[in-house]
């Protein structure tokens, strides 16, 4: 009965949301784990939870106009998808890149759903973003584009409302540009309305490092199960932005050697050891090509136009872009003795690279459960900035740590109790949905 119940309402998200490609992916991934749930709980389909988890509460499209330093005007689109409101207010970055349309908002605002179930924290879903490409813009270029922004999404936003933060394309720089212009439109110093922020003003120890340090944490987890650690394996992690670089700092800090990272034009290898102050200074000061690395670092080289994943490596963390890890990519790290996959980024795996690692045993920890150390820290800046406190860094880590610890322990828990035991794809899913479907239904038809 689930199976059919869940098809027609596939097909119905389908047809309501016509060429949005990854957003039919990542409804599809999730109705894939919760027939069981359907099973044991009629009233969610009796009530329409999962047609109403399907529709965003509310989505926000709009013009950004800006002019370049040569005075030429360019027009850009901006969105914010405000899925689910029914956990806290709605939570998720923004995502500044060409390849940014509806589809892409809408498949993050989903994922974000789930993820921020997972992490137990007071927080509901959402993201945002605009098609406006950072690459190449000087800082002032950034920062009109980015005031322009805010002047149109402002009215949506509120630390009850709707609390961006960062994500591809948007760091503590951009950040920093939204909260000035967001503070001068409204006149409130209003710290929790976006998280993110600089250390100067309101910003959280450990949220930069946060997303990829869990990571690495989710990944240690999953191989303490199985009576293994980071100890001595060779790591290969994806993209060398934001997440790639904290995942490269906590997964040598835990003992592993990342041996190759990458941009979209191809990847550096590194068998000494990537080098993160270098990868931070290329990427965060310099804002150059990862290329460069090669340059500047005896005994690596960079591999222009080839995929990362060629890299024979025991722990792989996809950390750059959605579905950069196919079915072929897969098959070849199992090929090469990998044993499990972190998921830094928001569905970097294809569903036939899910299904080949889980065939092979190995051990997977999606996105939905391995990358939200992210946005957990952002949930513990927000209680920072409601108390008007400033917590240390090694407490803050602590506390993002424990967090780790029970996204693990809930889809790990989640997964057994459903008869998919290790199948943490299930555990994430399973577990975030029934805690917004409960949500859902105790606020009456919302
Ligand atoms: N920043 C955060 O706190 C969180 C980010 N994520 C996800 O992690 C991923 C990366 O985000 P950030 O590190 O924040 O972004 P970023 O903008 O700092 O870095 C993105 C990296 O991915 C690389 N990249 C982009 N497209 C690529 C492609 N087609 N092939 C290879 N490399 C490519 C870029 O060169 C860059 O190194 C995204 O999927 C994002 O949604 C997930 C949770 C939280
Ligand atoms: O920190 C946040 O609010 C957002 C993090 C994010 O965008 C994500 O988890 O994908």
């Amino acid at each position: 009965m689930a199976h059919s119940t869940l098809d027609r309402i596939f097909e119905t998200v389908v047809d309501r949301n016509r060429g949005e490609t990854e957003f039919h992916q990542s409804v599809w991934e999730v109705f894939e784990s919760i027939g069981p749930v359907l099973d044991r709980h009629p009233e969610y389909a009796d009530r329409k939870v999962i047609e109403r988890l399907c529709e965003p509460e509310r989505q926000i499209i709009f013009r950004v106009p800006w002019e370049d330093d040569n005075g030429e005007v360019h027009i850009n689109r901006g969105f914010r998808v405000e899925f689910n409101s029914a956990l806290g207010p709605y939570k998720g970055g923004l995502r500044f890149h060409p390849s940014v349309y509806q589809g892409i908002v809408k498949f993050l605002g989903f994922e974000q759903v789930f993820k921020n179930a997972v992490t137990g924290l007071p927080i509901g879903g959402g993201k945002g973003g605009s098609d406006f490409d950072p690459k190449g813009r000087s800082e002032r270029e950034i920062m009109r584009f980015c005031q322009s922004f805010m002047t149109e999404l402002h009215r949506h936003l509120g630390e009850y409302t709707d609390v961006p933060a960062g994500d591809t394309g948007v760091g503590g720089r951009e950040i920093g540009f939204l909260f000035g212009q967001y503070k001068r439109i409204t006149n409130r110093y209003e710290s929790g309305v976006l998280t993110g922020k600089s250390l100067a003003y309101g910003g959280a120890q450990v949220r930069t490092e946060a997303t990829g340090y869990g990571c690495a944490y989710f990944v240690e987890e999953m191989l303490a199960v199985r009576g293994d650690s980071l100890e001595g394996k060779n790591v290969v992690v994806s993209g060398s932005g934001n997440v790639a670089i904290y995942a490269i700092e906590k997964t040598h800090q835990l003992g592993g050697t990342v041996v190759a990272c990458s941009d979209s034009n191809g990847y550096v290898h590194d068998e000494n050891g990537i080098d993160v102050e270098l990868v931070k200074q290329l990427k965060e000061v310099e804002r150059v090509r990862l290329a460069e690395y090669a340059e500047r670092r005896p005994g690596a080289k960079y591999v222009s136009g080839r995929s990362v994943w060629e890299v024979p490596c025991q722990v792989a963390m996809p950390s750059a872009t959605q579905n950069e890890l196919d079915g072929d990519a897969a098959a070849m790290l199992v090929r090469g003795g990998c044993v499990a996959i972190g998921e830094g980024a928001n569905m970097p795996t294809t569903p036939e690279g899910v299904r080949v690692f889980q065939e092979a045993g190995v051990a997977f920890g999606p996105g939905k459960a391995a990358n939200a150390g992210g946005v957990a820290t952002s949930a513990l800046e927000m209680q920072q900035n409601a108390s008007r406190d400033s917590w240390g860094f090694d407490f803050t880590e602590s506390r993002l740590r424990e967090i780790m610890q029970d996204v693990h322990a809930r889809c790990h828990r989640t997964a057994e109790e459903y008869g998919m035991p290790g199948n943490y794809v299930a555990g994430a899913n399973i577990h975030g949905f029934v805690h917004v479907a409960d949500a859902m239904l105790g606020q009456g038809l919302i």
